[in-house]
């Protein structure tokens, strides 16, 4: 695991997310140049042998001009319009400046439901995989023509701490137009840069906020979202600007270095922790909740005092404490019909009275990622 910025030029796949923010002028409209300065940098790094997939925002921006709207789009369908246009347009001239360098891209357009069900999450792996070992930089950005108003990842740094983990790469970095983070908007008077970062969620004395650039989304709060869903995976992440790319991968850039906080976990812990959506809950007692999180125990239904919502075995399920906070999530052994009359019962019992199908874990231990403190809605 990498333990410091200097050693990313060692990292053997890396996710890099640009922001809008670093891919316009000052008008908001697509600078190419800027994205060719990055695609060179990063077909660099890929003819050295690194491994590299791109996540790009900027298509809404590159829309505005041939749409001849002059700020943000109004409202969805014309952002949804803009990102069509724009989407276009921006693989095109990542497509030519990579080829500069003989390194195809492939673009791939996701929605949240790609991460969020477990089939489509696995074919996204596979198709992640052949790219990358074809020697292709997989050019990612959402799919926001289509992307549900209420299914969207909403900002890219978020997709890219979930590609980050969905590939397993050994470093996310985030370039902005920021060099890093600091103590407070970096535009005050006396704002200090932070280099290092242990721990995202035990940042304190830190002043950020949700609006950046006159382009991009999210500003600094999604990023430092982003930065704990990686770093909490086992995957450090470093943020600076895009100008900066190449000094990054040298390992002198100035920037923030977020240290990984956990150990690499497996992509189904991940999934479970980070993109799985479930239809139902398990409600624990205290002594469920605290076996669940002191980390060895698979639930039994000994400890589950209700069960919410209609599920089927082999789905992923919600399991919160009785103030309705979640603690873990899992993979679920039993239908929710079958769970209300094994509720508070023991294996024996279970066993009993029901037959022996029903002495299993309703969720085993290796089907059940514990949810950590992280910062708020990092999902
Ligand atoms: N504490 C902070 N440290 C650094 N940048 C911050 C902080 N708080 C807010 N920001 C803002 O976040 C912006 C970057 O976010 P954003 O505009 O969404 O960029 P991008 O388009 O690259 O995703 C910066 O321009 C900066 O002004
Ligand atoms: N998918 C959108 C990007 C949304 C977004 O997160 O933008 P940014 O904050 O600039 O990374 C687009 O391509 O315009």
């Amino acid at each position: 695991m990498l333990r410091t910025a200097a050693e990313l030029s060692t990292a053997r796949r890396v996710v890099v997310k640009v922001g809008s923010s670093s891919l316009t002028g000052p008008d908001g409209s697509l600078a190419v140049d800027r994205l060719i300065a990055v695609s060179d940098a990063l077909a660099e790094r890929r003819v050295a042998g690194q491994e590299i997939v791109l996540v790009t925002s900027g298509a809404v921006a590159a829309g505005r001009g041939p749409l001849g709207l002059s700020g943000r789009p109004r409202d969805t369908p014309e952002a949804q319009a803009a990102a069509s246009v724009g989407q276009g347009l921006l693989i095109a001239h990542y497509t030519e400046a990579f080829a500069a360098h003989g390194v195809p891209v492939g673009q791939v357009l996701l929605t949240a439901e790609d991460t969020i069900r477990r089939s489509r999450y696995r074919n996204a792996v596979r198709a992640f995989e052949r790219l990358i070992a074809a020697g292709v930089v997989p050019v990612i950005n959402e799919n926001d023509a289509v992307a549900p108003d209420e299914l969207t990842f909403g900002d890219n740094d978020r997709l890219a701490a979930l590609v980050a983990q969905l590939v397993r790469a050994d470093a996310l970095v985030l370039l902005t137009d920021v060099d890093g983070l600091y103590d407070g908007p970096p535009g005050r008077p006396g704002a200090r840069h932070i280099p290092v970062v242990e721990s995202v969620d035990a940042l304190e004395g830190v002043e950020v906020t949700g609006t950046g650039s006159r382009v991009g989304t999210g500003g600094m709060i999604t990023k430092l979202q982003s930065a704990s869903m990686a770093t909490s995976s086992g995957i450090p992440v470093l943020l600076t600007t895009a100008a900066n790319v190449r000094a990054a991968f040298a390992g002198t850039a100035k920037g923030t270095w977020f240290h990984a906080t956990r150990k690499r976990a497996s992509r189904r812990q991940v999934w479970l922790e980070h993109a799985a959506r479930g239809n139902g809950k398990l409600v624990l007692d205290d002594g469920a909740v605290r076996a669940i999180v002191d980390g060895t125990a698979s639930l039994l239904a000994a400890g589950i005092v209700r069960v919410e919502g209609d599920f089927r075995a082999g789905e992923p399920v919600e399991l919160v404490d009785v103030q309705g906070a979640v603690v873990a999530r899992g993979i679920v052994a039993f239908d929710a019909a079958e769970l209300p009359e094994m509720l508070g019962r023991s294996t024996r019992e279970l066993r009993a009275e029901l037959g022996d199908r029903f002495e299993r874990e309703v969720v085993h231990r290796d089907d059940l990622a514990v949810v950590r403190r992280r910062t708020d809605a990092a999902r």
